[in-house]
């Protein structure tokens, strides 16, 4: 678990430890078309229905033989053809051979294919001109999955190639967890929605315009709650509307400790309040808990802040209630370009750039501008150096930890 020097705030290990104990992935399922499936999380293991290949073929253009009746002229008599999706259905006597493609039928007796370049063939004589191995260029029936065999597990989120393996298999429907759904919501008296002028003091609404997309490519039904003033009524009913009709709530802003800050009392309110307050860097104030049956996450309102702890904190939320498996993380290091200083306490994304040196070494140079609010920092950057709590000083040269972004 992440050691942690501030002794008020918890570690982002420690905190998604508390979340994820209680959650669990939602109970409905659902049969959809494969076609309609990418992105979905299986909700049952699938077995292959079927051998695959389905029976024994040729992996080359060429000739089909019994290696058997190979002899020191390795000559064969020519008797036919057995073209992909047109198979010779006589069995072979011995000493004779057909024409064979990729993927054909091997008729029944046959076992070895010459290919193509290493054979001639004159009038029904065939002569094979290189030595020929026992099997050689046959894909066996079976050879890449057995009939029963488990090929995909439940929990799996489903990608094109699994989508392509399932058609490929005679698949036209699978087994899937309902998705989540997701309410988003922006609080703050100063946000305007993009589009309409800003009169002094307020800024234009941003948080959803990356949260809504990063729900969307988070496999979740997404619901807009909008924007919510400062005001206690208006998000009461909001999270009340939002709770009562979604699995999850996100919030973003008003976690703090300003007096304008409404949302964690709200939480409380309404529902109960887990977590507050990690030793992150961005994004300590995030808030977790749960508004009746709804899971709640409050995200910082400063916009790097609600991105990474978007990432780092609810897409675990997310998978988790969408009954994804977790896989465990890969372990990524890179050579850091410029030092890096800064105060113990928090553990820290840095936003960062990954490319290769002229040696080829995969290298990580930081933003120079890592503030909370800066928005591009997060847009130039491809992925996060992650740097523990209690370090003050990283230097040029030395392996870092990242996290490169999926994106
Ligand atoms: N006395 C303290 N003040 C603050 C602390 C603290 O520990 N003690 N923590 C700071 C940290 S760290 C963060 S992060 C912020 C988060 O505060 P809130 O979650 O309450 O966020 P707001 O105050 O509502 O907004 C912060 C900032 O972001 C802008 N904002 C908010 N929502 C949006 C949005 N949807 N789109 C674009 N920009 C947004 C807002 O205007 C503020 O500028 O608190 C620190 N303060
Ligand atoms: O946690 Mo705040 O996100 O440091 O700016």
């Amino acid at each position: 678990m992440q050691h942690c020097d501030n002794p008020n705030l918890q570690s982002l290990d420690a905190a998604l430890q508390v979340m994820l104990a209680n959650i669990h992935p939602l109970k409905d399922q659902e049969v959809i078309t494969v076609l309609d499936a990418d992105q979905r999380v299986l909700s049952e293991d699938v077995l292959c229905p079927m051998d695959v290949p389905p029976a024994t073929n040729s992996a080359m253009d060429g000739f089909a033989l019994r290696y058997a009746d190979t002899t020191d002229t390795r000559t064969f008599e020519h008797v036919g053809q057995s073209l992909a999706g047109h198979p010779y259905n006589t069995p072979l006597l011995p000493g004779q051979c057909v024409t064979i493609t990729t993927g054909a039928l091997l008729p029944e007796g046959a076992d070895t294919v010459v290919m193509v370049e290493n054979a001639s063939l004159s009038g029904t004589t065939l002569r094979c001109t290189e030595a020929i191995q026992p099997g050689q260029h046959v894909r066996p029936q079976g050879d890449d999955l057995q009939k029963g065999q488990r090929i995909l597990a439940k929990g799996r989120r489903l990608n094109p190639a699994d989508l392509a393996m399932l058609a490929s298999l005679g698949l036209a429907t699978v087994s899937v967890y309902r998705k989540p759904r997701v309410t988003v919501l922006a609080t703050g008296d100063e946000l305007v929605a993009p589009g309409s002028p800003l009169a002094p003091g307020q800024i234009y609404e941003s948080n959803r315009s990356a949260l809504i997309p990063l729900l969307n490519r988070a496999g979740v039904d997404v619901i807009d709650g909008g924007i919510i003033g400062d005001d206690a009524t208006a998000l009461r009913n909001a999270l009340q509307s939002a709770m009562s009709d979604s699995d999850v709530v996100i919030s973003c802003g008003g976690v703090s400790v300003g007096q304008a800050d409404l949302v964690k009392e709200m939480v409380r309110e309404l529902g109960e309040l887990y977590v507050w307050k990690l030793a992150i860097k961005p994004g300590k104030p995030f808030a977790f808990g749960k508004l009746g049956n709804a899971w709640f996450c409050g995200l910082p309102g400063n916009p790097v802040s609600s991105y990474v702890t978007f990432e780092q904190l609810v897409l675990p939320v997310l998978n988790t209630l969408a009954g994804q498996s977790q896989w465990p993380p890969l372990n990524w290091t890179a050579r850091l370009v410029t030092p890096i200083n800064r105060r113990a306490g928090r553990q820290e994304f840095v936003r960062a750039r990954l490319h290769n040196d002229e040696q080829g070494n995969l290298c990580a140079t930081p933003l120079p501008k890592q503030g909370s609010g800066i928005m591009h920092s997060i847009a130039n950057a491809n992925c996060y150096i992650v740097i523990d709590a209690d370090v003050t000083h990283v230097e040029a040269g030395s392996q870092v930890n990242i996290q490169p972004f999926s994106r």
